[in-house]
C-alpha cells in the first residue's frame, strides 16, 4: 500500500529494490534546497520531559531566562496548563483551540484527566492520538491511507521478543483501558499495538534549534524516506513544522536518504541500533566501505593517521602494535556503552573521566567515536552552568577538529547551529574575560569571522525564511552595531567561506588552533 501524497515536486516514492520503498529525486536537486516541507505533522507532542515545558501544539519552548546562550535562539514564551487535565500546557489561545478541536486533545483531555497526577508516556500518547485519527476520518481519506501505508514491523517485533515486545503489550493494554474513560471511542489492545510498532518503526524525535530532542513527530510523508548514514538530505524542525533538505546535490533519479541516528555513531553501533531498532542491515556506502574516516587512529609520534584495520602510520610509517590498537578500540567501544547507559544524563565528572581515558591512549583522535559526543556533552553541561570557558574550549575543539571531519558540508544544519553556539559562548567568554585569554585571540575579530560563517550558510542549512535564520539575521545586526563595523566591509565577501577564508583572519586562526592543540595537551597528560 502507498501512502495517498504528493510528496513533493522534486520527489516521488517507488519500490525500493530492498528497503521496501522509498523516496527518489525527480530532477537534479541542487544542495541546500527543501525537498520536502510538512506543516502540519499528523503527531507533534512534547516527550514526557518537555510536557512541562513545550506547548502542545506548536511545540515552543518556555523561555528559560538563566541561560542567555538559549536566550538568543528564542522569543519570549510563557506556557499555561489546559485545564482540562493540567497536563498539556500552551503558548496561546489559538494553539490550545487548534489543539482542542483539529489534532484530538478534545478526545485525550478526558483520559489524561483520569491518570492524573500519573502522566501517560510518549508513546501512548502517540498511539491513541494516532489511533482516534484512523477512526474517525472518513475511509480512503489521505489520513487513513497515509496511517494504514505505515511499516509496522510488527511480526520482526513479536519475533524477537524481550523487552520492547514486553512493553508493546503493556503500553497497548493500558491505552486500551484509559480509552474506555472516553465517550467518544475505545480501542482494542490488538490493534493499539500495531499503532505503537507503527509509531517507533516510522516517528522521528522533533529537535530544538539547537538539535535537543523536545518531542516526538510522526508524518506519513517524511516517514517514507530511507536511511543512511551517509545521507544526502537531513530532517529538520522550526517548531512543528518538518522539512527535509538535500546536503549535496541529489542527481535525479538517486534514492533521497536522511539518518535515523546519531551521526557520529560508530561503524558497529550504528549497525547494531538500525537492526535491533529498525529491523534491517544497514548496506549505506559508509557500512560498506573498507575503512571510514571517524575509524582512523592517530600516530601517537607524528600525529598521522592510521587507517582502520592497519597498523602503520601513513605520514611517518611508524609501526603500532595490534594490541595496543585493539585496546585502545575495545576503549572506546565500552566508554560508548557507559555513555549509552548514562543516557541523558551528562554530569561533567564522569564524562571528563571518559574522555581523558581515551586521550590517554594517545592513539584516538578528536573525531574516534565517541570522543565527539563526549565534547558535546561537556560543551552543553559547562553552557548550563554557566562555565563559558571551558565550554568554548570543548566547542573550539570540536569547530576546529572535529566538524570538518564529520559534517564536511559548511552548509550542514548541525555545523552551522554549533558554530552559531560557539560565537554567542565566545560573547560570553569576552564578557567575563575582557582582556582576551590564552594567546590573547581578538574576540570582535573572531566573533564577526563566525557569524559570517554562520550567515553565508544558514540560507543553504535552515532556508532564509526559518526563525533560526531570522535569529542568526539578527545577531549579525546586533554585532555589527556592537564592534561598530560597517555593513558594507570588505569581509562581508568572504560570508558563508569559514574563518580560515578570511585573510584578516589567519593570525586569530592561528591562535585558535594553538589553543585547541594545548588544551588537549591538558586532557591527554593528566
Ligand atoms: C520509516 S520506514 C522508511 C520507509 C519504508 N521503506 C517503507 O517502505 O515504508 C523505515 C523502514 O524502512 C526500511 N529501511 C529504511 N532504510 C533502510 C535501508 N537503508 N536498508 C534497508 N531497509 C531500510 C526498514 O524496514 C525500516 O524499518
Amino acid at each position: 500500500m502507498s501512502p495517498p501524497v504528493n510528496l513533493s515536486p522534486n520527489a516521488y516514492l517507488k519500490d525500493h529494490i530492498s528497503a521496501g520503498r522509498g523516496v527518489f529525486a525527480s530532477n537534479i536537486i541542487p544542495a541546500g534546497t527543501e525537498i520536502l516541507s510538512v506543516t502540519d505533522p499528523l503527531i507533534c507532542i512534547p516527550d514526557d520531559a518537555h510536557l512541562d515545558s513545550c506547548c502542545h501544539y506548536c511545540m515552543a519552548e518556555a523561555t528559560d531566562e538563566t541561560s542567555s546562550v538559549n536566550q538568543a535562539y528564542r522569543p519570549l514564551v510563557k506556557l499555561s496548563y489546559c485545564l482540562g487535565c493540567r497536563v498539556v500546557k500552551y503558548c496561546s489561545k489559538a494553539c490550545q483551540t487548534t489543539d482542542w478541536k483539529q489534532k484530538g486533545h478534545k478526545y485525550e483531555c478526558v483520559i489524561y484527566k483520569a491518570q492524573y497526577p500519573r502522566v501517560l508516556p510518549v508513546t501512548a500518547r502517540a498511539i491513541l492520538r494516532m489511533a482516534k485519527h484512523f477512526l474517525s476520518e472518513t475511509p480512503g481519506s489521505n489520513i487513513v491511507g497515509g496511517i494504514g501505508a505505515l511499516k509496522a514491523h510488527a511480526e520482526d517485533f513479536a519475533k524477537t521478543g524481550g523487552e520492547r515486545w514486553e512493553m508493546a503489550n503493556l503500553i497497548a493494554k493500558g491505552a486500551a483501558e484509559f480509552s474506555k474513560v472516553s465517550k467518544q471511542v475505545s480501542f482494542e489492545p490488538e490493534f493499539l499495538r500495531d499503532m505503537y510498532c507503527k509509531v517507533l518503526i516510522n516517528s522521528a524525535s522533533v529537535v530544538t534549534q539547537t538539535f535537543d530532542p523536545i518531542g516526538l513527530c510522526l508524518a506519513y510523508q517524511s516517514a517514507m524516506f530511507n536511511h543512511s548514514c551517509d545521507p544526502n538530505a537531513v530532517m529538520m524542525f522550526d517548531g512543528r513544522q518538518l522539512s527535509i533538505r538535500s546536503l549535496k546535490e541529489i542527481p535525479k533519479d538517486t534514492e533521497i536518504t536522511i539518518s535515523y541516528i546519531e551521526n557520529l555513531a560508530a561503524r558497529k553501533e550504528r549497525k547494531e541500533e538500525l537492526k535491533s531498532r529498525y529491523f534491517f542491515e544497514c548496506s549505506c556506502s559508509l557500512c560498506s566501505s573498507e575503512a571510514e574516516p571517524l575509524e582512523s587512529l592517530k600516530c601517537p609520534k607524528c600525529n598521522g593517521a592510521i587507517a582502520a584495520n592497519t597498523t602503520t602510520c601513513s605520514s611517518c610509517t611508524e609501526a603500532i602494535s595490534d594490541d595496543e590498537l585493539s585496546a585502545a578500540v575495545a576503549l572506546a567501544a565500552s566508554v560508548t556503552a557507559q555513555r549509552a547507559k548514562r543516557n541523558a544524563d551528562k554530569s561533567i565528572n564522569p564524562t571528563l573521566k571518559s574522555l581523558r581515558s581515551l586521550y590517554s591512549t594517545k592513539l584516538l583522535p578528536p573525531t574516534f567515536p565517541p570522543i565527539p559526543q563526549l565534547h558535546q556533552d561537556l560543551a552543553t553541561s559547562y553552557i548550563d552552568e554557566g562555565n563559558w570557558k571551558l565550554a568554548l574550549h570543548h566547542l573550539l575543539t570540536l569547530y576546529v577538529k572535529v566538524y570538518p571531519v564529520v559534517y564536511a558540508t559548511p552548509y550542514h544544519p548541525v555545523r552551522v547551529v554549533r558554530t552559531f553556539t560557539l560565537a554567542m559562548v565566545l560573547i560570553q567568554v569576552a564578557v567575563d574575560e575582557p582582556e582576551g585569554f590564552g594567546e590573547k585571540i581578538d574576540f570582535t575579530k573572531v566573533l564577526y569571522g563566525l557569524l559570517t560563517e554562520v550567515c553565508g550558510n544558514v540560507e543553504k542549512s535552515h532556508g532564509g525564511n526559518s526563525s533560526f535564520a531570522e535569529v542568526v539575521r539578527r545577531k549579525m545586526e546586533e554585532v555589527k552595531i556592537d564592534v561598530g563595523i560597517d555593513s558594507n566591509r570588505e569581509a562581508d565577501k568572504w560570508m558563508g567561506k569559514g574563518l580560515k577564508a578570511i585573510p584578516d583572519l589567519e593570525g586569530e586562526v592561528a591562535k585558535i588552533i594553538k589553543i585547541v592543540d594545548e588544551f588537549l595537551a591538558t586532557l591527554t597528560s593528566d
